[in-house]
């Protein structure tokens, strides 16, 4: 039995893999629940993400843009949870806000779309990424890449490639996966390329403070996967990391402990410091000292990034 009388107001993007994300979310919830097919109603709210498509993120103010829209939904009652990519969702919270569960985690994977691999690129190849991370990671294997900004959604991006703008650009698995484009890209190795931090988690968002939603939401939560990407952007946080800064970490359910790695590249992609620690589930002081370890160990050049 639903515990309100009218359906439950699901909060998204209106992006195609946001849509998507939106209803394995609403599907595992009825599932979970037995509720009906009405029990639930998808709200689609534009953020300034979505708006600004011509700069780079870290340009026009960070990760809230992706957030803020849906945030004051939430405020003012217009929704009861959101859905996110929870690589799009800052590290630290306003107070209001409770990250109540997220779907259990797809691929981690990058994808080199555009080539079979790095090696088989032409020389002086053109990769399209408005990440500062894939563009660094890029830059380490193929130092004669140049690096083009490349922004909108996965089938923008995909659409520039095919025009020729650029011989390859980078996309998530999971976002390919979830929109039905598994075929699409090369997957790259996590050796190769460390994710970012949230790649491929889902995470939904409710107000601290309202229990039965909260509790709703509880019942989907995929644990290992929370814990995972908690301790990620722990270490974000401890970096005092932004979109600015070419970041990856990652960390893998062993048991009750947590196999976590992290780096920080330069741009140039020549200088990368990299950590890796097992710690326990949920402990995430020790993920944000070893974000601080990272910048200790940094080049002067490379700590200034963070420094901002
Ligand atoms: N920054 C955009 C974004 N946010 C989440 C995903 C993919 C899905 C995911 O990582 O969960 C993407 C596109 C991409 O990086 O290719």
């Amino acid at each position: 039995m639903l515990f309100t009388e009218r359906p439950l107001r699901l909060g998204t993007r209106g992006s195609p893999l946001a849509l998507a994300q939106a209803h394995m979310t609403a599907q595992a919830l009825r599932a979970v629940h037995g509720w009906g097919e009405d029990a639930i109603q998808i709200v689609t709210v534009q953020t300034s993400g979505d708006r600004i498509q011509d700069r780079a993120l870290a340009e026009i103010g960070g990760k809230a843009l992706w957030t803020k829209e849906l945030d004051r939904a939430l405020v003012d009652g217009e929704i009861d949870f959101s859905v996110h990519s929870m690589k799009d969702v800052e590290t630290v919270r306003p107070a209001p806000f409770h990250i109540a569960a997220m779907l259990p985690r797809a691929d981690v994977r990058d994808k080199l779309v555009g080539a079979a691999s790095f090696d088989v690129l032409p020389a002086n190849p053109l990769v399209g990424t408005s990440s500062p991370r894939r563009a660094a990671q890029v830059k380490r294997m193929r130092p004669d890449a140049t690096i083009t900004l490349f922004r909108g959604n996965v089938a923008t991006r995909l659409a520039k490639l095919d025009a020729g703008e650029v011989h390859a650009t980078l996309l998530a698995a999971a976002g390919l996966d979830r929109l039905d484009q598994s075929d699409v890209g090369a997957l790259i190795a996590i050796d190769t390329m460390l994710p970012a931090p949230s790649q491929g988690a889902v995470g939904i968002e409710t107000l601290a403070d309202n229990r039965p939603v909260r509790d709703a939401l509880a019942a989907i939560n995929e644990a290992d996967t929370y814990d995972a990407v908690m301790a990620e952007r722990a270490v974000l946080r401890g970096l005092g990391g932004t979109c600015h800064s070419p970041i990856a970490a990652l960390a893998l359910v062993e048991g009750e402990r947590l196999f976590l790695r992290a780096e920080i590249i330069s741009p140039d992609g020549t200088e990368t410091v990299r950590e890796e620690a097992r710690l326990a589930r949920g402990d995430d002081l020790v993920a944000e000292a070893i974000g601080r370890t990272l910048l200790d160990r940094a080049s002067p050049a490379l700590r200034a990034l963070f420094e901002e």
